[in-house]
């Protein structure tokens, strides 16, 4: 393990892709910040790499308990620390489902035990996801594991009564609603595509953007009706972008109402057509878009309409992935990956500079979460001297071609398999400590 107890010398990061200068780092925060040298540090080369805050990730599926032939919690944080992040939000469609105290603690407890990265569980908004009653939603914030934010992920709460009295409860603890927005009855059981031309073409049940459009917009106004907090998972369509846009132009204006977005790496960058070949690989919930959606979600998350990158790592076994079509399990994996293709799209793309990457990638993820104030467990902070030490350093122009077996995750369904991509993360530091380092998982971190 790197110093956990001792000191680490950074030299000659770009700040945000800025200045260069050393970070020091001792106990756990950032201690000194210029050009020094400091006798029994440990150095860490930083000659070329930029120096972002720890990445936050507001949508990772660790699937244990119940699924731990796909993922652990440990084997996802160390998914998460080789993608540069520091902490991540376990969603909570596991079996059980984390919709009580006890539950959340039990993931939470499991993440502090990985040592990785912080792992954050997400409660569930109704029981068992059902969408009928509300878990408990009081007990989980109260609890040690101290959860903000609340998702059914997976499923909609499409029941707009539910959804209002659970944005009513989350508030007076300041707590938001994650929404996996799609109607049920716009999207039909069997849908497994996008509807357009090419579903048509291919004989697949497609689900249209309005599916989605609908929910959003129904969202944004219990979210000004409430004065609550509404958070949209993985938006996937212009439509969904247009509305989101108007909500924050009309919340500007009266200041009552919160909404917030995340887009995940995929939808910036694959499209619906590398379906023609009907491989399970590209399944996923919501489904990849025509190009028009892609480039309207990059649009936003360069205007800010967009708050957040979030990866939906959804990591499935073999035996639920390798399937005719209709019948594989939604999903894909993205930890370790979405650096590179945050990278290779925005910012090689000129619609992001790294200052802008930290910004969607670690510091709004931090405050939606509820994890910027947190402490030495706060996340997203400016790397200045005091705050904690969760850093990541990215290499901007290695060239890297993504090896779905050289993953750490448990899960081969990757979708960037043999795609080359610009940029990648070099270091991740929890707290000081080197939790990757050379792009490799640092030995005994666990
Ligand atoms: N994204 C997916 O396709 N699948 C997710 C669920 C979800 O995010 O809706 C999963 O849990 O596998
Ligand atoms: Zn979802
Ligand atoms: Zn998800």
């Amino acid at each position: 393990m790197t110093s956990s107890q001792g000191k680490t010398l950074i030299k000659g990061a770009r700040l945000l892709g800025g200045e260069a200068a050393d970070l020091l780092l001792v106990d756990g925060v950032i201690a000194e910040v210029g050009s020094l040298s400091v006798a029994g540090a440990t150095e860490v080369d930083a000659d070329g790499l930029v120096a972002l805050p720890g990445l936050v990730d507001l949508h990772t599926h660790l699937r244990q308990p119940g699924r731990e032939d796909a993922e652990t919690v440990l084997t996802g944080s160390r998914a998460a620390a080789v993608g540069g992040y520091t902490a991540v939000l376990a969603m909570a469609n596991t079996n059980p489902v984390t919709d009580t105290a006890e539950a959340a603690e039990r993931v939470f407890d499991l993440g502090r035990a990985a040592g990785i990265v912080d792992v954050q569980p997400v409660g569930a908004v109704t029981k068992g996801l059902q969408g009928e009653e509300l878990a408990e939603l009081g007990l989980m914030a109260r609890s040690r594991a101290n959860v903000r934010v609340f998702s059914d992920d997976g499923k909609c709460v499409h029941d707009a009564r539910v959804m209002r009295r659970a944005l009513e409860y989350v508030k007076a603890f300041g707590g938001v609603v994650s929404q996996h927005a799609q109607d049920p009855s716009l999207a039909g059981p069997t849908a497994c595509c996008h509807e357009g031309e090419l579903s048509g073409q291919l004989g697949l049940p497609g689900w249209p953007g309005i599916a989605e459009e609908v929910i959003v917009a129904r969202d944004v106004m219990l979210a000004r009706h409430t004065g609550s907090r509404v958070h949209i998972a993985h938006v996937s369509t212009a439509g969904s972008v247009e509305v989101v846009r108007w909500a924050k132009s009309q919340a500007k204006k009266d200041g009552r109402w919160d909404v917030t977005c995340e887009v995940t790496p995929h939808h910036l960058l694959l499209t619906t057509d590398l379906l023609t070949g009907y491989d399970p690989t590209y399944k996923v919930n919501p489904p990849l878009r025509p190009a028009e959606d892609v480039e309207a979600l990059r649009a936003a998350l360069a205007d800010g309409t967009i708050d957040a990158v979030a990866t939906d790592h959804a990591p499935h076994a073999r035996h639920d992935k390798e399937h005719a079509f209709v019948d594989a399990a939604f999903g894909m994996l993205g930890l370790e990956t979405a650096l590179s293709v945050v990278s290779t799209v925005m910012v090689e793309g000129g619609l992001l500079d790294w200052a802008g990457v930290a910004r969607v990638m670690s510091t709004n993820p931090a405050r939606i979460a509820g994890l910027s104030q947190e402490g030495q467990y706060s996340h997203g902070n400016a790397l200045i001297v005091g705050a904690p030490a969760n850093l990541t350093l990215v290499d901007p122009s290695a060239s890297v071609t993504v090896d779905r077996d050289a993953s750490v995750s448990l899960s081969r369904n990757n979708p960037w398999h043999g795609r080359s991509l610009t940029g990648a993360v070099h270091a991740t530091f929890l707290r000081g400590t080197a939790t990757c380092l050379g792009q490799k998982i640092v030995e005994g971190s666990s």
